[in-house]
């Protein structure tokens, strides 16, 4: 049997209907909840045969194993795993339809299911084309991952690699400059050229950027800060760099 997952929050679950309908299985609404908001989510189903189960608050406590579930949740086909093939695919894509340049977010090893989906979430709204994370010691695509981020999930591919430095190597042989965040950095963000194919590369929340991964990157980077803090959260340091590629990519 293919695998399944759980997907729940009202962002989480109406991107799943919308972008890929066909995996959704079942949906499970609070019972008596009656939400505006809800009403896009059964018109979907509705229109894709989704057979929706009313149940009491604990049943979908359980089922999302205490997450913010906000009264609707769906038991969905898990997605295919992204790997090394399908962003070397992406990026072949880009080049031949030569409309784009390639824009992509590497995070090294983040663990917390919040700063995933945070970063999903960033990605998306940047127009990033896709996320690398190393396979081993970094969180996948959780239910919390999906939840915190509103959707993100659902459009931005998150490749799992195996080895982030080789990875790295092979994104530079096609023409990907890679900046690495680091606050200890002696160049400033916003001196730095991002205006080509570019990879940005976040550390982990605890060890930052390590070393192989440091190496690897092109040039380096901090976002300057004033106060008394060592560094910002990974995700609100990935949204800083990112957004000012977006500023740079559209002036
Ligand atoms: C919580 S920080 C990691 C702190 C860690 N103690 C370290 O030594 O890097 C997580 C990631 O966010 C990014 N980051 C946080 N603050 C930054 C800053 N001021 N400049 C550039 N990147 C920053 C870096 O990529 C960092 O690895």
């Amino acid at each position: 049997m293919k695998k399944q997952d759980i997907t729940f929050g009202i962002h989480a679950v109406e991107a799943v209907l919308k972008h890929s309908p066909e995996r959704v299985i079942e949906l499970w609404v609070l019972l008596g909840r009656d939400d505006k908001r809800l009403m896009p989510i059964l018109e979907s189903a509705a229109e894709y045969g989704v057979s929706v189960q009313y149940a009491a608050r604990k049943v979908l406590d359980d089922k999302s194993g205490g997450g913010q579930h906000q009264g609707v949740l769906a038991r969905v086909k898990a997605v295919k795993q992204l790997n090394d093939k399908d962003l070397t695919a992406l990026l072949d894509k880009i080049e031949v339809e030569n409309t784009e340049t390639p824009f992509l977010l590497i995070l090294d090893g983040v663990t917390d299911p919040h700063n995933l989906g945070a970063c999903l979430r960033n990605a998306d709204a940047a127009g990033v084309h896709g996320v690398i994370v190393p396979r081993d010691n970094s969180v996948g695509l959780t239910p919390t991952v999906s939840k915190v981020a509103c959707g993100a999930a659902e459009v931005v591919p998150l490749f799992q690699v195996t080895n982030l430095a080789r990875t790295m190597k092979s994104l530079q042989d096609k023409g990907v400059w890679i900046v690495g965040a680091a606050g200890e950095a002696e160049h400033n963000l916003y001196k730095a050229d991002l205006k080509g194919s570019l990879a940005i590369a976040m550390g982990a929340e605890d060890k930052g950027l390590r070393r192989l991964t440091r190496e690897g990157c092109d040039s380096l980077v901090s976002i300057p800060m004033t106060g008394s803090v060592s560094s910002l959260n990974v995700s609100v340091a990935s949204g800083v760099c990112l957004f000012e590629a977006v500023r740079q990519r559209l002036s």
